[in-house]
């Protein structure tokens, strides 16, 4: 296929819906849990240094890091310069990074310590008072989740969430296990914090083209009129990566990707793909909209998973040039173990607009490339047409590229003036991922402003794990066939076969 047009499409201060109303910075205090683990050096602080960058950070934000580790506030505030100079989209500017980093302190506490939160209590007044800052209070908990809730029943032990201003709860992914622990999760957080304070983080919402999709549907009529079970034939959502599970065997042998990817960030693009633009963009529209989507998917019965899910697991194989080990040889992954590594499913939408249209979703670890995205194929009416059988007249394409490049393309059929026959050509729109910013980004200035559109409501959480506990227990059980599928493939023959019997093929 060939790009005939390849435009830089919008810049990243256009991603934000014009119409959505922004919040006023608040000063405020940013207690960060896990400020010693993997996501705050790579993610956390790279981004909180770009919104400093582009002045998207309150001038008065006080920034407390939390960890068992034994840090002064000075070797904490190193480790933050370090982390933004290996992981910072833009690079450290040596005449503001020392104001950036004073902004930090550190403070050791072990979560299940109940009487160390006094002394987090004292830091965070002690600065708000000689900062002058409001008592405004953003706690995120970038921890595992079985921490979740005994840092929350400690925050209101001791008082530190009972603030004259307001606070807010941001929560990692994964929001639970299954459908009860979810449920029971929620219950206890909400003893501490409302529905309104908390923002369950989804980092595939913050991904700028999904964030752009809610645009591209409201700001283009075309493509509006064409988004319903008339000109649509599927979707499919795709989440492929390369990478294996690297050293997060305990985890992810217990998850699998129905938890890891699908429950959440697939169902979420599928929320997201299918919802109706609503009249006004606010996050409760927005978040009532998705709501309706998750809410009406059919609901897919355990004994008839195996007729709509493929669970499939990787073997030995190759990965862009490099052998690779096969999953059951991955060091920490229990022997024989079942677990999932590709998950593929067929969905579909009651509502009016998606009635009987298939949403394929796909995700696994190992396969031949790397690629987050969405496709929508349109209804090929010469499809069955006798006049045109041997042309190869492809349907009509429309492509979100995600991830990571990003783009939308547009696949129509040209023909080809030497050959006079027909060609599949690509129209593509491509954005440049250098100067986007990135997931983390956007979320935490969200965040930090209040606006929860691109964070999961509850509701969505809770519906999302209620349509998969079916197919979880089907796992449990074995009930379905583990496809083995050779790393750097496309994935099981049998998610091919899936689309196969509807008439249609991945793309
Ligand atoms: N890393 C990533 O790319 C992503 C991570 N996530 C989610 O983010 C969360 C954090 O992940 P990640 O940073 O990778 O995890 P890490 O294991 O790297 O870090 C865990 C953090 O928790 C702290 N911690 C552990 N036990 C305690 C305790 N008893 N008291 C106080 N602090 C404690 C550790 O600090 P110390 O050892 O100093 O006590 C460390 O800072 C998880 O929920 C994960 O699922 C989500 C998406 C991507
Ligand atoms: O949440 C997760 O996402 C990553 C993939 O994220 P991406 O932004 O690189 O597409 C995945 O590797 C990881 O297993 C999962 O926990």
């Amino acid at each position: 296929m060939e790009n005939i047009a390849a435009v830089d499409l919008v810049d990243s201060e256009n991603y934000k819906n014009a119409s959505r109303q922004k919040n006023k910075l608040d000063e405020m205090t940013l207690v960060l849990f896990g400020a010693t683990g993997d996501l705050a050096q790579r993610k956390l602080f790279p981004a909180l240094y770009n919104l400093y960058l582009d002045g998207k950070l309150p001038n008065a934000i006080s920034i407390i890091g939390l960890g068992r580790t034994n840090y002064s506030n000075r070797v904490f505030q190193m480790n933050v310069e370090t982390s933004l100079r290996e992981f910072s989209r833009r690079p450290v500017q040596p005449e503001n990074v020392e104001e950036f980093v004073s902004k930090f302190r550190y403070c050791v506490l072990d979560v299940f310590n109940e009487a160390s939160y006094s002394g987090l209590l004292e830091l965070i007044q002690s600065r708000e008072q000689e900062m002058g800052i409001a008592e405004n209070r953003l706690f995120y908990l970038s921890v595992a989740p079985n921490l979740v809730e005994i840092i929350t029943a400690n925050l209101q032990a001791s008082k530190i969430s009972e603030t004259k201003g307001w606070k807010r709860l941001i929560v990692e992914k994964p929001f639970g296990t299954d459908l009860q622990t979810a449920r029971e999760l929620n219950e206890k957080l909400s003893k501490a914090f409302n529905e309104e304070e908390i923002y369950r983080i989804d980092h595939y919402l913050g991904k700028p083209m999904v964030q752009n999709l809610e645009t591209l549907k409201f700001a283009n009529p075309i493509l509006e009129l064409l988004w319903n079970h008339d000109q649509i034939a599927n979707v499919q959502i795709t989440a492929s990566e390369t990478v294996g599970i690297e050293k997060r065997a305990g985890y992810y042998d217990q998850a699998g990707a129905i938890r890891d990817m699908a429950q959440n960030h697939l169902l979420q693009l599928l929320m997201m793909t299918a919802l109706d633009i609503p009249v006004n963009l606010t996050a409760k529209e927005v978040q009532q909209e998705k709501r309706e989507i998750v809410e009406a998917l059919r609901p897919i019965l355990k004994e008839e998973a195996s007729k709509h899910i493929i669970r499939g697991q990787y073997t030995a194989g190759e990965v862009l040039g490099k052998p690779v080990i096969g999953y059951q040889e991955e060091p920490g992954v229990i022997e024989e173990s079942k677990n999932d590594t590709y998950f593929a499913a067929r969905l579909y939408i009651e509502t009016s607009a998606w009635r009987n249209i298939p949403f394929y979703i796909r995700t696994g670890k190992r396969l031949e490339q790397k690629s987050t995205r969405i496709v929508i194929e349109f209804k090929n009416k010469w499809k069955d047409n006798p006049a045109f059988k041997d042309e190869g007249i492809n349907p009509n394409l429309l492509i979100f590229e995600i991830n990571p490049n990003e783009s939308v393309s547009l696949l129509v059929n040209l023909k080809n003036p030497s050959t006079e026959k027909y060609e599949p050509t690509n129209i593509t729109f491509s954005v440049n991922s250098n100067i986007q910013p990135e997931s983390y980004e956007l979320l935490l200035s969200d965040a930090l402003e209040g606006d929860k559109t691109f964070f999961a409501h509850w509701k969505e959480v809770e519906l999302s794990w209620a349509w998969i506990q079916p197919v979880l227990e089907a796992f449990q059980e074995d009930a379905l066939p583990l496809h083995p599928y050779s790393a750097g493939s496309s994935g099981p023959e049998a998610a091919d076969r899936l689309l196969e019997k509807d008439g249609f093929c991945w793309w």
